[in-house]
């Protein structure tokens, strides 16, 4: 059940410490049904970066050879050693994991450990609670002192995959004040602190401009939207109007044969420029709903969802492609007597608890293979349901306090991440296709 999990009732600290024997490839399952297809870069009918290139050059010369150099000179911002790691992670069909631990603050004491060496490294954490040694894997770790810049680069590749026309998801999850918004919004003011999604748009832009010189044109549709008390609210909206406002008919989910998701009445801006896209953040940040609670001073009392489609066509190849990026900070888990939450703070984190604990329906659902997986239980897990249930390219990070007082929240929250890494969701589908003659 907890594949990647040295059971908790270790018998001493020593064989606690003893690395897993499991070899590297078993951490994720790989999805054989049938044969995955090559890496970005790699794809003959490539619309990918690679794939960019003067048609009738292109189709004379071995695509394997031109993609790969066309692609390390396009992609200089994404070092080697992470297209390598974004390969592999496209190869395989699960949910991916990777964990941030946040540093301590003033007055608190930590009680997260790393392995120094061995086949763990960079991927393990030990965490202590009541005298007990607790050890678990993930594709992943970011410790305390991990840059946000480091952070980006690890998932970059990931990014630059939905110009190229697949689905990406990357969402936050872990307990609240763990550091969710950190790691996905950060202050987009502050170099050192901009977090990955002005990080991805920056990149996103940089690279669809690279990419005129070599026939590609891109469109991109931004939106935002929250999900606060199970109602979503648009947070793009000058004047907000929720389903319990009355607005009854406003932003109901669909999704389409090709599992796109469509809200309906949601604002979605086309975005010309990074400038454009920063200021609907901020718009969008100033509009989320913030409140203070015990653990976190500004803590997010929703789950915020950022969207970009970009909709790609090569005036050369006349190929087309169509990718997402779906960027989400989740509301944090909270015990209630922790949080010590009364009145409206009470109801939010009632109504954070039960989406999360959907969610966590849906994830055991589809790691046992059930027939049935209760995506509409709840908005957060019906919106997600193609990137948990379908052929998008997925990440998990799994935010955690390094604090004692935490442990036992850090310990759920890296169970229920082991269950979402041992997800199989498929491999990932690319949205491409070559424009007929009719749609000029
Ligand atoms: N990697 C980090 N480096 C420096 N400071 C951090 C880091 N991660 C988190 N913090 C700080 O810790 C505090 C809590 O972080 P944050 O608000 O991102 O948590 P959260 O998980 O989003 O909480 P909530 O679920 O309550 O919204 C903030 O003051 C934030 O600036």
């Amino acid at each position: 059940m907890e594949c990647q999990i040295q059971q908790p009732s270790l018998p001493s600290p020593a064989a606690a410490r003893a690395p897993s024997r499991r070899p590297p490839q078993q951490l994720g399952h790989v999805v054989a049904t049938r044969p995955p297809s090559p890496p970005d870069g790699l794809s003959p009918e490539g619309p990918d970066l690679a794939g960019a290139t003067t048609p009738t050059v292109k189709a004379r010369r071995c695509p394997h050879r031109s993609s790969l150099r066309e692609r390390e000179s396009l992609a200089t911002a994404v070092p080697a050693a992470a297209r390598l790691a974004g390969q592999l992670l496209e190869l395989k069909g699960n949910i991916r994991v990777f964990y941030r631990v946040r540093p301590l603050l003033p007055n608190e004491s930590g009680a997260v450990a790393y392995p120094k060496s061995g086949e763990n490294l960079g991927r393990g954490i030990e965490l202590t609670h009541n005298g007990q040694m607790y050890f678990f894997t993930f594709d992943k770790v970011f410790e305390q002192s991990t840059s946000q810049e480091d952070v980006f680069i690890e998932i970059s590749h990931l990014v630059q995959s939905a110009l190229d026309g697949y689905k990406v998801c990357i969402f936050a999850y872990g307990q609240t004040g763990s550091g969710k918004t950190y790691t996905m919004m950060g202050n987009p003011e502050l170099h050192d602190q901009k977090g990955l999604i002005p990080r991805s748009l920056e990149q996103i832009f940089q690279t669809s401009q690279a990419l005129i010189s070599q026939g590609w044109k891109y469109k991109m549709q931004a939106s935002m939207l929250e999900i606060y008390n199970e109602a979503i609210c648009d947070l793009l909206a000058t004047n907000h109007t929720t389903i319990q406002d009355g607005g009854a008919s406003k932003y109901s989910i669909k999704h389409d044969a090709n599992g796109n998701t469509h809200v309906s009445d949601l604002i979605i801006v086309d975005v010309l420029s990074i400038n454009e896209v920063s200021s609907l953040l901020k718009r969008a940040a100033q509009s989320r709903s913030v409140g203070r609670t015990q653990m976190n001073e500004e803590s997010s009392r929703s789950h915020c969802v950022f969207t970009l489609r970009i909709f790609g066509v090569n005036e050369g190849t006349d190929q087309q492609v169509q990718g997402v990026l779906n960027l989400i900070d989740l509301a944090g888990s909270e015990r209630l007597n922790k949080s010590g939450a009364t009145g409206d703070r009470l109801k939010e984190t009632q109504a954070i608890n039960k989406s999360l604990s959907c969610l966590s329906d849906v994830i055991f659902s589809i790691a046992k293979k059930e027939e049935h997986v209760p995506f509409r239980n709840s908005k957060l897990t019906y919106l997600l349901q193609p990137c948990l249930g379908g052929d998008s390219k997925t990440l998990m990070f799994v935010n955690l306090s390094p604090e004692v007082s935490s442990t036992g929240e850090s310990i759920c929250s890296l169970r229920f991440a082991a269950r979402v890494n041992s997800c199989e969701i498929g491999i990932p589908r690319r949205q491409t296709q070559v424009r007929s003659l009719a749609q000029g």
